[in-house]
């Protein structure tokens, strides 16, 4: 089959005027989904965000044996035993491939865990090993592996390097309390990256009957017991807000998100930091986010280390800027969907940019920019960066972009609607 055409991004008619609903966050609603799996009864989650992401989530579940219900209110989540002799496609999702295998310890038997390609390369081996040192057989290093569950997990204390994933610690803390001994998740190596990830699971985990002590650094205690049943709404996602957040900049003009939590552990809360940084005026007023631009993007130097999901964006911003910006902070940017600092670099320089790899970061230089086709690598944020680029920039296509669908399938209804069309 051929691939389909590439999608044009469309230009900025003007200075915008735009109220933009944002669908719910992966982040929480992966880990709703776990926790509402291993809980104590039926879990209500309103507005979860329908994507793939999420979607292989329920896949994983359903195949474990939990039943998920999906209705126009929401997902019905209803426990059972976790059953074996199962298989696991996790896509190219990080939250599948690192938060199911703790699940799946807990299952009466083996459960084959494979992903796409590009997800084969993602580095798992630290939660594998961690597995096995609480007691779980497991075979392989990456995906494919096998996760041998026995009905029972033992837990306890287990020492891992967490530098290049979050994840690993927050999938081994999110089915720890039905470990026997529960787990404590000791971190030794680089800092580890996206801190507040890590904060959003101890606080989901808290907010459903769980003890968990997080006062020393670098360590995570998960006492064993109950998981309550959950009855929420899930947020928006912050992070996925930033695209149409960053355009009020690029193009001018205002551009709204509503239901902005006023507390939140999502990482893309940072936005109302950083868009200041970059030149815009932000206001969070009634459980509305506005941001508002003049067309004009001021350069920047900033340590995205806690919150990298938002480099690509910030990137596209950067490349239209006033001058050379410095991300830093964020070489494990290099173990996500993509190596995304090479993708970054190797995209905007085809527009004729000018955007080197810094060791843990990317340097860049504003510079005319002209049209091409965008790759995107299987990437969601690389399709959103390049959609804040076309906004300037005439005649960028993007390629693959129903990729974007990884966490926002509507992206491109939303963005055309934004611009007005
Ligand atoms: O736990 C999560 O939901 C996530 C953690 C982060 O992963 P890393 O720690 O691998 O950066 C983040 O980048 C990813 O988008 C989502
Ligand atoms: C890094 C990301 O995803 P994943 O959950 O697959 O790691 C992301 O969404 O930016």
């Amino acid at each position: 089959m051929n691939a389909p055409a590439p999608w044009p991004a469309p230009q900025a008619p003007g200075p915008l005027d735009a109220t933009v609903v944002v669908p719910g966050s992966k982040s929480l609603t992966n880990r709703y989904a776990v926790l509402a799996a291993l809980a104590d009864g039926p879990s209500r989650l309103r507005r979860p965000l329908v994507s793939r992401d999420t979607t292989l989530m329920a896949n994983a579940l359903r195949s474990l044996g939990i039943g998920i219900e999906e209705t126009d209110e929401g997902w019905t989540v209803t426990p059972g035993r976790i059953r074996g002799c199962a298989d696991v496609a996790c896509g190219l999702a990080g939250t599948v491939m690192r938060f199911v295998p703790p699940v799946a310890a807990l299952a009466d038997g083996p459960v084959d865990f494979d992903g796409d390609g590009q997800a084969r390369s993602r580095p798992m081996g630290a939660i594998l090993g961690a597995l096995r040192d609480l007691g779980v057989g497991v075979f392989g290093d990456a995906l494919p592996f096998q996760v041998q569950g026995t009905g029972r997990v033992r837990g306890g204390r287990v020492l891992i390097d967490a530098s290049s994933s979050s994840q690993f610690v927050s999938g081994l803390l999110l089915a720890g309390a039905r470990y026997e001994q529960g787990v404590a998740v000791v971190h030794d190596g680089k800092p580890v990256p996206s801190l507040p990830h890590i904060d959003m699971t101890v606080a989901v985990l808290r907010a459903a009957g769980v003890t968990v002590d997080d006062s020393a650094a670098n360590t995570w205690r998960v006492e064993p017991g109950p998981i309550r049943a959950l009855d929420l709404t899930v947020e928006p996602d912050l992070s996925n807000a930033a695209p149409f957040l960053a355009a009020a900049l690029v193009a001018g003009g205002t551009v709204r998100v509503p239901d902005w939590p006023s507390t939140t552990t999502q990482a893309g809360d940072a936005l109302r930091e950083l868009l200041p940084q970059l030149g815009a005026t932000v206001d969070l007023v009634d459980g509305t986010l506005t941001v508002t631009g003049d067309g004009s993007v001021r350069a920047v130097d900033v340590d995205l280390h806690d919150v990298g999901e938002l480099t690509p964006v910030i990137a596209a911003l950067a490349a239209l800027g006033d001058g050379t910006s410095y991300l830093r902070g964020v070489g494990h940017l290099r173990f996500h969907e993509t190596d995304r600092l090479a993708a970054l670099a190797t995209e905007i320089n085809a527009l004729g940019g000018e955007v080197s790899e810094l060791d843990d970061g990317l340097q860049i230089t504003p510079k005319p920019l002209r049209g091409n086709v965008f790759q995107t690598y299987g990437d969601h944020r690389m399709v959103m960066a390049a959609a804040v680029l076309g906004l300037r920039v005439p005649g960028i296509e993007i390629a693959d972009v129903q990729t974007v669908g990884k966490t926002l399938p509507e992206f491109t209804a939303l963005w055309t609607r934004m611009l007005g069309a």
